[in-house]
């Protein structure tokens, strides 16, 4: 039996910004591909191309090099048969601001072959008490709302969402992610963009994390960040304490008491730390051990990762700023 077309599948992607003097390339070389069903975070620095990847993968734009597929199909050239098949949130939905919440969902229900009763996609973002209110009259949260009610009112096979939650007070960013997962529950393959690491955490089967137009590392969390050391923190007493016992396999830094340890062997080190502890009569105050977190791989991997110098160099490289790590 052959597998399933993959939802998308992206090989050597690449998009330039720019004139053809002066190119800059936002994606160099992207590869990707989302399982049917999945839910793919794509995460990266301000800049590192998600929103220019997404809309490539969207058919919003023509890719300068390399291939996209969405459901088989070439999202560009073929927009027209797979546009009733995907659901797109853009980041600014830029909807008139004269209509009511009711009256836009209806009429982005009138352009799909098979919409989703209007009434029930509001319920589903949690607009219906909104539903007679003007666009221009909803707030930022209830507006991001109104995007992802319209991306859904097709009953999209591929959903893309990119930054979904931004602006969304915690109880309505927990709703969505409540929603989200009842949509991939039922079958919706996702493909989702955040600067909210916990999100990515709570939601995604895979994600990607971009760096300068480039996937740096993409699998599940535990894979991504199965190489980064884990860290145990503590107080080490006033003097006169012994001196700490040799760790060779770790690296330990100080901070006046404060001890950190970074470890590839949690376990091991926690072990020889507690042991030594024991037999020395030392308190460790607020001792704390923890494996490496999603966040943590996130920084690293955005700190190592250094942008190509090369050609195709912005050529006003805006500096790399994280935002919003969610924590
Ligand atoms: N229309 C454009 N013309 C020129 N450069 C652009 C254009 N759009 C984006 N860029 C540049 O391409 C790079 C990637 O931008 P993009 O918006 O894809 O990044 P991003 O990862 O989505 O960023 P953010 O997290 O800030 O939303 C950035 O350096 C940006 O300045």
């Amino acid at each position: 039996m052959t597998p399933p077309t993959p939802a998308v599948q992206a090989s050597g992607l690449r998009r330039s910004y720019g004139t053809p003097a002066r190119p800059f390339e936002a994606v160099r070389g992207l590869d990707l591909s989302v399982q049917r069903g999945e839910l793919f975070a794509l995460l990266g620095t301000n800049g590192a191309g998600k929103t220019s990847t997404m809309e490539l993968i969207e058919g919003l734009a023509r890719p300068t090099g390399g291939t996209v597929r969405v459901l088989g199909h070439d999202p560009h050239r073929e927009r027209a048969v797979l546009r009733p098949r995907i659901g797109i949130m853009l980041q600014e939905g830029g909807f008139p601001g004269d209509l009511t919440v009711a009256e836009t969902v209806r009429g982005w229900a009138g352009t799909s072959s098979r919409p989703r009763p209007a009434a029930e996609v509001i319920e589903l973002v949690g607009l219906t008490d909104r539903a007679a209110v003007r666009v221009k009259q909803l707030s930022g949260g209830e507006k991001r709302r109104l995007d992802l009610a319209v991306a859904l009112v097709g009953r999209p096979e591929v959903l893309f969402l990119d930054e979904p939650t931004t602006g969304l007070d915690p109880q309505a960013r927990a709703a969505v992610w409540q929603l989200v997962r009842e949509l991939r529950a039922a079958g919706t393959t996702v493909l989702l963009t955040t600067h909210y690491l916990e999100e990515a955490e709570e939601l995604a089967d895979r994600l990607a994390i971009l760096h300068h137009g480039r996937v740096v590392t993409q699998g599940t969390v535990a894979e991504v960040i199965a190489d980064r050391p884990a860290r145990i923190g503590f107080e080490l007493p006033e003097q006169p304490a012994p001196p700490l016992l040799a760790l060779p396999q770790a690296e330990v830094g100080f901070q006046g008491r404060q001890v950190t340890i970074r470890t590839r062997d949690l376990q091991g080190t926690l072990t020889e730390l507690l042991l030594w502890a024991e037999h020395q009569g030392v308190r460790l105050t607020g001792l704390d051990a923890r494996s490496a977190s999603l966040e943590e791989a996130f920084l690293a991997i955005a700190a190592e990762a250094q942008p190509d110098r090369a050609a195709g160099e912005h050529p006003t490289e805006p500096a790399t700023t994280l935002t919003g790590a969610g924590r």
